[in-house]
């Protein structure tokens, strides 16, 4: 497998007449990973696909995919790259599964067999109804049918599993790593942070039309901040534990009788939290130390704003 990245975007700038909603965004991808791309509403995420995919022209920057670009060479990776758009926009509506599956699946050299993706997608039951009478699960299933069937080598995926009930959603996550397993590269939108923990190997999360952060879900969230969690009765006063703790610590009643103290937790915090629990006569029910969770970095470096 080549090691040169599947997709290198580098200082992408995209605006909408006077909004710019990709403000310079660099980003490597690594081939036969998962890719999860994070992001509020509106952070840029589709667009910057869309400039991946060659369906918009960039303003500023380069994207190179494939070591291609999408726009001149568009016709050279149309074969080689799978595209599935937000909401399965693009389906011909009057189309039925099986018959739409079948006719792409002739413009590729080596498809996939379309029964077998029918049956992975559980759109048998399916496969006759047309497009415009699908539910919206089934038509994100159709959806990522059509991107899969040329057996691309790469896929662009925009948020794949919303409004799919959560066992094909399961499903769905399987058939990505086996997609991996066999070399192929994906990249995926999402708003679902259980989904990018689970299965991707890089995510990349973005804010304002620019990278915040990317690594691996172990590396996003791996710091010597940590937590412990505790419960006791609703309302406490908590100024007294708050000067007991060191200075790097906070504490704070995250929903009534439920405590969080954020900081580096080390066996000296635990004994001030038990000892101020003690000295005020509160028997914690609780008491665990966490880490944090993916989905608290992604609040930390996007939610401040939308707070
Ligand atoms: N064709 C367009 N014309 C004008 N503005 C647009 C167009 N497409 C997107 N935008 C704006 O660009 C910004 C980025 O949109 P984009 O769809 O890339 O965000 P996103 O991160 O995919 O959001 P979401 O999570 O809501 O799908 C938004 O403010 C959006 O309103």
């Amino acid at each position: 497998m080549s090691s040169s990245p599947a997709v290198e975007i580098d200082g992408l700038v995209k605006r909408y007449g006077g909004r710019t909603a990709v403000a310079g965004l660099s980003l490597v991808v690594s081939p036969g990973a998962i890719t999860a791309v994070l992001g509020p509403n509106g952070a840029g995420k589709t667009t910057t696909v869309e400039c991946c995919e060659g369906y918009r022209r960039p303003d500023g920057g380069s994207v190179r995919v494939l070591g291609l670009d999408p726009h001149r060479d568009a016709r050279e990776l149309r074969p080689r790259v799978g595209v599935m758009l937000q909401e399965g926009a693009g389906l011909y509506p009057g189309a039925r599964p099986r018959e739409l599956l079948t006719h792409l699946a002739r413009m590729y050299a080596h498809p996939l067999e379309t029964g077998q993706l029918i049956e992975w997608l559980g759109l048998h039951d399916a496969e006759r109804t047309p497009v415009r009478r699908l539910s919206g699960g089934e038509r994100q299933r159709l959806a990522l049918a059509c991107a899969l069937v040329g057996r691309p080598e790469l896929v662009f995926l925009d948020e794949p599993t919303s409004g799919v009930d959560p066992a094909m959603r399961r499903s769905i996550w399987d058939l990505l790593s086996q997609l991996r397993a066999d070399g192929v590269t994906v990249v995926l939108t999402t708003h679902l942070i259980d989904e990018a923990e689970r299965i991707a190997d890089q995510v990349a999360i973005i804010d304002d039309g620019r990278l915040v952060a990317t690594g691996s879900p172990a590396e996003l969230t791996s710091s010597d901040e940590s937590t412990v969690q505790f419960t006791g009765p609703p309302r406490l006063n908590l100024s007294t534990l708050g000067d007991a703790l060191p200075p790097d610590a906070v504490v704070r009643e995250t929903a009534p009788g439920r405590y969080l103290v954020a900081g580096t937790v080390n066996p000296q915090l635990l004994a001030t939290v038990a000892s101020w629990c003690a000295a005020h006569d509160v028997l914690p029910e609780e008491l665990q130390i966490g880490r944090r969770s993916l989905e608290d970095v992604f609040l930390e470096l996007t939610g401040r704003r939308h707070a």
